[in-house]
């Protein structure tokens, strides 16, 4: 208990906030920047016990069904949440000794006014606690698909889609990297920076600096407390953006003077690549659907000061005539399932549904369709996702392809050579997390003809 406030209550609050659709990590920053004297060793801990339980949740719930008469799914969702988070203290923090997990959930429980489920917490966390090690996990050899699910934490629904398209070696990678925690990236501006100066900046401020795979200009960074605030950041000599992302205005290879419209644009990471990338010429057209995310767009475009970018609300299922055949680049980096990106937010995998599947596909290609028309002739348009769905990627690519008069094209001229394929020279890139060293990520390069 720091000044009043207890951090496993505060765990409890944002675990039932997420339940509830807040993304993660928005519920966790949120909730911390609420309590901006917590300690960092307090906001350490926040942190790894919400991201933990989450990410963990299918396991952590077959480990508590395996010891209480009453399964997870009947549970009052307060004290459904305390179990989860103790559990997960349990088999995945040392520092916490055991007794302190359930002498603190018993406590919370009864602090929230659960008095009489004191001693169903009590049993079942000692329970667990005592006997961790008998839980019978399903086998391999029996089940696969129960197996990978319950040990990744994934979604049957998820587990059996990717099996069906990338087997079983690429899918248990895929889920073993989804847990594996991943320093911070961030693009170095150096058309404005030398990138010496920079690192020396974050280094000055106790950050560790490594490059980062790829790409010459990126770098992962970590043991700092706040992004916002290290110098380098303030004065937007960085960017965050994950390297996948980055490729993106690779591949593009925009000129000086280009007209550049991103249909998809908030918060602004690849239009302000493509900005920096045509030093400061030409315009970069950065739209989004609401105003809301405009000013996120605009905020990072006052932050790096980047000149030739502008932002604009604008929904990109509805045809822009004004912007007609006018545009050397479109990017359509679309909304999407966001599969790739699970490892960062762990909610994503627990929200999924058919329904929503198919919304997705046709919201994509009705974007696809309008942002077209605004490619000039032999002009380009990028198409990317940070999803690993074939229906979002390689199908809608090729539905692209069969009713548009364009053309893929390679991207090896653009990419490092380790990312080379036989599908990067046609003119597509699936990126998988575990294969690749990034987040998993789709892009196609079109052409007009
Ligand atoms: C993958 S994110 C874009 C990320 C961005 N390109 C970047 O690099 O920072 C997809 C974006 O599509 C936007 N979006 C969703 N529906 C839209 C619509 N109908 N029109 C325009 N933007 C839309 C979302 O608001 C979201 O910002």
């Amino acid at each position: 208990m720091i000044n009043g406030i207890n951090s496993r209550e505060m765990i409890l609050e944002i675990l039932l906030e997420i339940e509830e659709g807040e993304h993660s990590h928005v519920a966790i920053r949120n909730a911390l920047s609420k309590y901006q004297f917590l300690p960092k060793q307090d906001r350490a801990f926040i942190t790894r016990v919400c991201e933990g339980t989450l990410e963990y949740r299918i396991q952590i719930d077959y480990i508590i069904n395996s010891f209480s008469k009453v399964t997870v799914d009947k549970m009052k969702p307060a004290i459904r949440e305390i179990l989860r988070s103790a559990v997960y203290q349990l088999k995945y923090m040392d520092s916490v000794p055991d007794s302190a997990v359930c002498n603190e959930a018993v406590k919370l429980a009864q602090r929230k006014g659960f008095y009489n489920l004191k001693p169903f917490v009590n049993g079942v966390l000692r329970t667990i606690a005592r006997e961790m090690d008998q839980v019978r996990f399903p086998q391999k050899e029996d089940d696969l698909l129960k197996y990978l699910s319950v040990k990744y934490s994934m979604p049957e629904v998820l587990v059996t889609r990717w099996l069906e398209a990338y087997g079983e070696e690429t899918t248990e990678k895929i889920l073993a990297d989804f847990l594996m925690e991943h320093p911070l990236t961030i693009r170095c501006r150096t058309y404005l920076n030398s990138k010496e100066e920079v690192i020396k900046s974050l280094e000055s401020q106790g950050v560790h600096v490594a490059p980062a795979p790829y790409l010459p200009y990126a770098y992962s960074i970590s043991e700092f407390n706040h992004i916002l605030a290290l110098d380098a950041f303030i004065k937007g000599k960085i960017v965050v953006q994950d390297v996948s992302s980055m490729l993106v205005a690779e591949v593009a290879d925009p000129k000086k003077g280009d007209y550049v419209i991103d249909v998809c644009a908030a918060p602004g990471g690849k239009s302000l690549h493509m900005g920096d990338k045509m030093e400061g010429y030409g315009t970069v057209d950065a739209r989004d659907v609401s105003q809301y995310k405009v000013n996120l767009i605009e905020e990072n475009i006052q932050r790096t000061n980047s000149i030739n970018v502008q932002a604009r609300v604008q929904d990109a299922t509805i045809f822009d005539q004004d912007s007609e055949l006018l545009a050397d680049v479109v990017i359509a980096d679309v909304p999407c399932s966001g599969y790739g990106v699970i490892g960062k937010k762990p909610e994503i995998k627990y929200r999924v549904t058919p329904q929503k599947q198919d919304e997705i596909v046709i919201l994509q290609r009705t974007i696809l369709d309008r942002a077209a028309n605004y490619v000039k002739p032999r002009g380009e348009l990028i198409f990317s996702t940070c999803t690993i769905a074939k229906e979002e990627n390689e199908e809608n690519m090729m539905w692209f392809l069969n009713n548009y008069p364009f053309k893929l094209e390679s991207l090896d001229p653009y990419l490092p050579e380790e990312l080379h394929s036989e599908t990067t020279a046609l003119g597509y890139l699936q990126l998988l997390p575990g294969v690749h060293k990034t987040d998993g990520f789709f892009i196609a390069k079109f052409r007009r003809k």
